[in-house]
């Protein structure tokens, strides 16, 4: 039996300049910081945009000691109004130092833990551990003055990321215990929140997507060990998709291999779990893979700076992409653009004045539109309601290597992922690549004697 799960909760990031990484999400991508929890030797702060929230995680420097100084640190204490109680043998981390987390030394900042509420974690625990799965950290529960909440934490078959498992139905708090709540308790002021949510120029209300970047030939066994152990199910991105070989982008330069899947929704079953949010839209998952035909490429250089497979993209769902990514770029955040020619070829002009946009405004801040011709006949005639499309704007990398970004995604009733978008994004990319190959090409030559 696989560990269902009812909604994702969190995405925790692993970074070594906290201060530049919190300052970036608040004053650049307009998030809140709402939760802190600030340890001995350690730090970790919770920031939300809508029900997307990261958790950042001070990742140690591996200082002179090398990995012992990431194990010297195990005798820190929780802090003192919180209680732990292990259900099972510790982890050598514990936890102690991340709640809700491990942190093992890793080389390169990271975004890797997705944490999902579950019903119960010890049966979750029980199930996953029966087929196999390693736990980092076993059943645990943490309190204070507002309830109780246990949590445990799995590898996962992809690189790096782990997954927490939390279960906070006996927990009234703001967030979880251990973390302070800074400024208005959330968990009290849920109606006020709904109705803010779409307020603002910068609505964003979920996180859309999760992507990962995974060696070739790897995705049939990701798929397997998320459907096996958690229900997930197969979300298909084209109507000519091929069960086996997936999302195929094989031509102009192209070499992309895309799956996508999406955990069990009880509605579909007809069930409600009690803990699961009412109108809350799911995340999905898709899982990247180059194509050995094409050369370099994102994915590769993805698996090379960030020694291994892992979260390369985030999808940030926004009711409004173009003042969001307005905001956003006058605040500081870089995008990447599509040539310019992405928007003045044949067709695209009026494809993006029949879905209600101005073709100036998308080309300004790189957003890229896609009608989803595939899956609806009836947009092919052009007519406006019946079409239905989806605008995405990327971010530059937000760490120093080329890793990590995120992505802003607005559906207007397509629910997969655009073609030409993702060629287009594949070009811009591909062209920053070069630049940057470039770039570090020259300063090597400058600096020879
Ligand atoms: O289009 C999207 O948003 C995706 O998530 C698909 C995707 C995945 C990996 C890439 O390197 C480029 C595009
Ligand atoms: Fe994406």
């Amino acid at each position: 039996m696989a560990a269902y799960i009812s909604r994702l909760h969190h995405i925790s990031l692993h970074v070594s300049n906290v201060d530049k990484f919190a300052s970036d999400l608040v004053s650049r991508f307009k998030f809140v910081l709402f939760a802190a929890r600030l340890g001995e030797r350690t730090r970790q702060l919770a920031f939300r945009k809508g029900s997307a929230v990261f958790v950042v995680n001070e990742r140690p420097n591996p200082g002179p000691g090398g990995l012992n100084e990431d194990l010297r640190v195990i005798s820190d204490r929780p802090a003192a109004h919180t209680q732990r109680i292990h259900a099972g043998k510790p982890h050598q981390d514990g936890g102690l130092r991340c709640l809700y987390d491990v942190s093992p030394y890793y080389p390169v900042d990271t975004a890797c833990n997705v944490c999902f509420e579950v019903e119960d974690v010890e049966r979750s625990f029980k199930a996953l551990h029966h087929l196999g799965c390693d736990f980092l950290v076993p059943p645990t529960t943490i309190r204070d003055h507002r309830g109780l909440l246990t949590y445990s934490v799995v590898q996962s078959i992809v690189g790096n990321v782990c997954h927490t498992l939390i279960d906070r139905s006996k927990y009234e708090g703001g967030f979880l215990p251990g973390f302070d709540v800074i400024g208005k308790d959330y968990s009290l002021q849920e109606e006020e929140e709904e109705e803010e949510e779409g307020e603002g120029a910068c609505p964003v209300t979920h996180f859309d997507h999760i992507t990962y970047a995974c060696p070739r030939k790897t995705t049939h066994q990701v798929m397997r060990w998320y459907e096996r152990l958690f229900g997930f199910q197969r979300f298909f991105i084209d109507s000519n998709e091929d069960v086996d070989e997936g999302y195929v982008l094989n031509q102009e330069g192209i070499g992309l291999r895309l799956t996508a899947m999406e955990y069990w929704k009880c509605s579909r079953a007809g069930l409600t779990l009690p803990s699961a949010h009412k109108k809350e839209a799911d995340c999905k998952f898709v899982i990247a893979e180059s194509l050995p035909e094409q050369g370099r490429n994102q994915v590769d250089t993805f698996l090379e700076q960030h020694r291994g497979p892992g979260i390369q993209h985030i999808g940030l769902y926004t009711k409004d992409i173009v003042s969001t990514a307005q905001t956003m770029a006058e605040a500081g955040v870089r995008f990447f653009s599509p040539p310019p020619a992405y928007y003045t070829e044949v067709g695209k002009q009026q494809e993006i004045q029949e879905a209600g946009h101005n073709p100036q405004m998308l080309a300004q801040h790189g957003i890229l539109l896609d009608t989803d011709l595939h899956r609806d006949p009836s947009a092919q005639t052009g007519c406006g309601e019946n079409t239905r499309y989806l605008l995405q704007v990327f971010t530059k990398p937000l760490f120093t290597e080329d890793t990590f970004f995120l992505e802003l995604i607005e559906r207007r009733g397509a629910s997969g992922f655009g073609e030409g978008n993702i060629r287009a994004l594949w070009r811009s990319v591909q062209a920053y690549m070069e630049n940057e190959e470039k770039a570090a090409l020259k300063t090597v030559k400058s600096a020879q004697p």
